[in-house]
């Protein structure tokens, strides 16, 4: 599999808080990577340091390099607004945009140009939908409002708008905390499905969830990369104490 996202020494600090500590690690494509991990080690700090959404936080200071297909992600030349156009977010409470179902989709091809007329709108709308596999749920009522939905289908609508910017690479920050068993399920498959088309990476406070959506597995602890393996590897047979004392359930 190609390598998606390169990290090498990758430090992020907020004012003299050492977050993220010499983190090297390669990401890669058409795979499920999970970072796991004990409250506050790091593991949103750095998949926010994969789309420069730390620059949005005044305090915090990336060092290293971060490198997309071999390119540098913090180099002066790259806009963070493309970037983010083609490393997509997903975040943990579902946020639609106050507007329609429509508008919640066709929003970001409309700022970045990707449709020439409606009719072509009208088809990335349905494609985005149908990959955030919940096209056949909101087709009959796209002038509804987004907010108006379930918990389960706002986030797959906020996945579905993800995609709708044809991005490279999906980061997660814990999709599905504050969806119910059911639409966890769902959004699981969805995310099974998705590796076909990208880079997924998933932050996740559930062994469990780790263990059935991903294929690589990321354990962060005090800010370090401590271990990084295929998933069954780090679930069955971790080389770190620290690794296994987690996975045991004696840390964390
Ligand atoms: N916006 C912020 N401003 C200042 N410090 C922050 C900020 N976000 C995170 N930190 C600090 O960075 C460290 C890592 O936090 P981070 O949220 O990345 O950990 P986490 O592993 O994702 O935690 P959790 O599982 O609880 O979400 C913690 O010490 C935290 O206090």
């Amino acid at each position: 599999m190609n390598v998606k996202f390169s990290a090498r020494d990758v430090q992020v600090y907020y004012g003299d808080n050492h977050a993220i500590k010499d983190v090297n690690v390669d990401i890669l494509d058409k795979t499920v990577t999970a970072f796991i991990g004990p409250s506050g080690c790091g593991k949103s700090t750095f998949l926010r340091s994969l789309n420069r959404m730390n620059d949005t936080i005044p305090i915090c200071r990336v060092e290293g390099d971060i490198l997309l297909d071999g390119e540098d992600i913090n180099a002066p030349q790259v806009d963070p607004v493309q970037l983010r156009a083609k490393v997509g977010m997903v975040f943990q409470k579902p946020n639609p945009f106050p507007k329609s179902i429509y508008d919640n989709i066709a929003y970001g091809p409309r700022i970045h140009g990707l449709a020439r007329n409606k009719a072509e709108l009208d088809e990335i709308v349905e494609k985005s939908l149908r990959r955030g596999a919940i096209w056949d749920e909101v087709k009959d009522r796209l002038d509804a409002p987004g907010t108006g939905l379930s918990g389960g289908q706002q986030q797959r609508l906020c996945i579905a708008r993800a995609v709708a910017t044809e991005p490279e690479v999906l980061l997660m920050d814990e999709p599905c905390s504050a969806l119910d068993p059911i639409a966890t399920a769902q959004v699981e498959e969805l995310i099974d499905e998705l590796k076909a088309s990208y880079s997924v990476v998933i932050v996740t406070h559930s062994m469990q969830q780790a263990a059935r959506v991903s294929q690589k597995t990321a354990f962060f602890h005090l800010g370090n990369l401590v271990e990084y393996d295929d998933t069954t590897t780090i679930f069955t047979n971790p080389r770190d104490t620290r690794t296994e004392s987690y996975i045991t359930g004696r840390i964390g």
